[in-house]
């Protein structure tokens, strides 16, 4: 799913009914903030409903939100600090990928496919209470290799909502077997309830992918892709605030 609005305005949509919020992809913060040669680009990819945009949100800003419309694909950037080094991470959410009929194929958009290329490191998501996302995962990981025949592919396997086990559908073990069959770690995680374990995840991906180097070598093969649109985090920060005083607002005058 997506966070949404109008950036312009800079207004937030709220849903009615369930008093949830909704935020605005901003527009990215300029290149030249970037940190020159050290740019880690990640891609969360998965099923319909597995808590891709709420890991990432959490991850971004520590916050669990619970509810945004369909995901589109946004863009986020922030400076990270790994091994005691200033890193600009660009992290891609993607809508999602459903089995074809055959459980073998994905449908995949054109979009995902993009993505999957500018990449230097994947994070592939499933929902512990969902097992057809899980079994989504290996025909996943088999595009990516289509679209990435040789290069190294530094990959961590996301069991989400791991706060709803009553619900489980999928056993750890299935999620480590299934990593390391990949060649990557896993990680349970709860994006509703844990922060530090999400944001452990991912700083764990994008050392994997600044050690392995990420898929340096396509870019040097001359096809250039378009940059996705990217949100800022300090307008990102701004407008979660901005978006929460008016909601206690809005609590104290009912
Ligand atoms: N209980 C629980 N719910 C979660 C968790 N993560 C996400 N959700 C909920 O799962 C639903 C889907 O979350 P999203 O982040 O929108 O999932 P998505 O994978 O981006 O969804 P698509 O747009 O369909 O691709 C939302 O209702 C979230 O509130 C979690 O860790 N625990």
């Amino acid at each position: 799913m997506r966070l949404t609005g109008d950036p312009a305005a800079g207004t937030m949509n709220s849903s009615s009914g369930s008093g949830n919020f909704l935020l605005v992809p901003i527009p990215e913060y300029p290149l030249l903030d970037c940190v020159p040669n050290k740019t880690v680009k990640i891609v969360v990819l998965g099923a319909s409903n597995v808590g891709k945009t709420a890991l990432i949100v959490r991850f971004l800003t520590k916050r669990f939100i619970g509810d945004y419309e369909a995901n589109t694909g946004a863009l986020y950037s922030r400076k990270v600090t790994l091994d005691g080094e200033e890193v600009s991470l660009q992290i891609q959410d993607t809508p999602c990928v459903a089995l074809q009929d055959d459980a073998e194929g994905l449908y995949c958009q054109e979009q995902i496919n993009r993505s999957i290329y500018w990449a230097d490191g994947y994070v592939l998501v499933f929902s512990i209470t969902d097992h057809n996302s899980y079994r989504t995962i290996q025909p996943l990981y088999q595009h990516v290799r289509r679209i990435h025949p040789s290069g190294n592919i530094p990959i961590m396997l996301v069991g989400n909502k791991s706060d709803l086990l009553r619900a489980r559908q999928v056993p750890a073990d299935e999620g480590e077997t299934l990593a390391a069959s990949l060649g990557g770690v896993y990680f349970e995680a709860s994006a509703r309830e844990n922060h530090e374990g999400v944001h452990a995840a991912f700083l764990h991906l994008c050392q994997e992918v600044i050690r392995g180097g990420g898929n340096g070598e396509k870019r040097r093969g001359g096809l250039h892709l378009a940059r996705p649109k990217s949100p800022n985090m300090q307008e990102l920060k701004r407008r979660f605030r901005q978006v929460l005083s008016s909601k206690v607002k809005s609590s104290t005058t009912l």
